[in-house]
């Protein structure tokens, strides 16, 4: 087979992350290299570190000690929005602080919001926006703002078995129509098969990268669940989890001997 050269996008080396003056190690000695136009899906035990390796990536905090390079387009993804905007004027928010003249940011305000399906929605308020809704509109800004990387932490915990699948789908969509690089955080073993081209699974805390699982078939069928090699990826990341999850365990039972 051959293997696909990848350009690094973001590169993590061996970074720690402490709190309270060193004597708490949220992340420690983590590695991890990101691909240009990539969608990697981060998952691991609760409390592992995740939302701090996202803002480490955001750069909304700096390691302790370690390195991340190569992440100056990278911004969290935000879902509030201004309630007294409407989805055309939020999604043009992040253009007007760039100072784009106003016809062009119209344009690419309308743009975004019909890749991301609320096209015809421009005038509504967030009030009179589904969850899902709202969601999509503050994709739309990032896009629109043009970040090279989307950060998503969790985006979808909150929402119903559907609107959840609907919005995976948008979001696979504008991911393969504007080639941007995707890190998505999620607690959802089958959301993160579903969407990452790569899985990387991380230890419990202080989290470090356990491994990263390639995902090699299209799981973006129309069910993947019905598909053997879904369910086996499934069960490779969830026996990694459980690994994890034990580990934990046994640790808080010592810490209370
Ligand atoms: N600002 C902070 N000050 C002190 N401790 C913090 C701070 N931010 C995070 N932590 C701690 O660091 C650890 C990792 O937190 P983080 O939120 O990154 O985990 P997570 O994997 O995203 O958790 P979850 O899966 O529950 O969302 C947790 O024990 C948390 O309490």
């Amino acid at each position: 087979m051959i293997q696909a050269r990848h350009t690094i996008k973001i590169s993590i080396r061996n970074v720690t992350k402490t709190f309270q003056a060193g004597a708490f190690a949220a992340l420690s000695g983590l590695d991890l290299d990101i691909h240009e136009g990539e969608f990697l899906a981060i998952v691991g035990p609760s409390g592992c570190g995740k939302s701090t390796l996202l803002d480490l990536i955001a750069g909304l905090s700096t390691p302790t000690s370690g390195e991340i390079d190569g992440a100056p387009g990278a911004d969290f993804q935000q879902y509030a929005l201004f309630p007294w905007r409407t989805a055309q004027a939020n999604v043009e928010f992040g253009l007007e602080v760039r100072a784009v003249p106003g016809g062009e940011r119209a344009r690419r305000a309308r743009e975004h919001l019909a890749l991301v399906g609320l096209g015809g929605c421009e005038g509504r308020y967030p009030y009179e926006l589904s969850d899902g809704m709202r969601l999509r509109v503050a994709i739309a800004r990032s896009l629109a703002f043009d970040q090279d990387v989307l950060l998503m932490d969790e985006p979808f915990a909150a929402l119903d078995a559907r609107t959840r699948r609907s919005l995976q789908d948008d979001l696979l969509r504008v991911w393969r129509h504007t080639g941007k690089t995707v890190v998505l955080v999620t607690h959802g073993i089958d959301e993160a098969v579903r969407l990452g081209q790569r899985v990387a699974v991380m230890t419990s805390g202080p989290g470090r990268i356990k491994e990263i699982v390639d995902v090699t078939f299209d799981a973006r069928a129309s069910d993947p669940r019905a598909d053997p090699a879904f369910r086996e990826y499934r069960h490779r990341i969830w026996s990694l989890l459980r690994d994890e999850t034990a580990a934990r365990e046994r640790k808080v039972a010592i810490a209370h001997g």
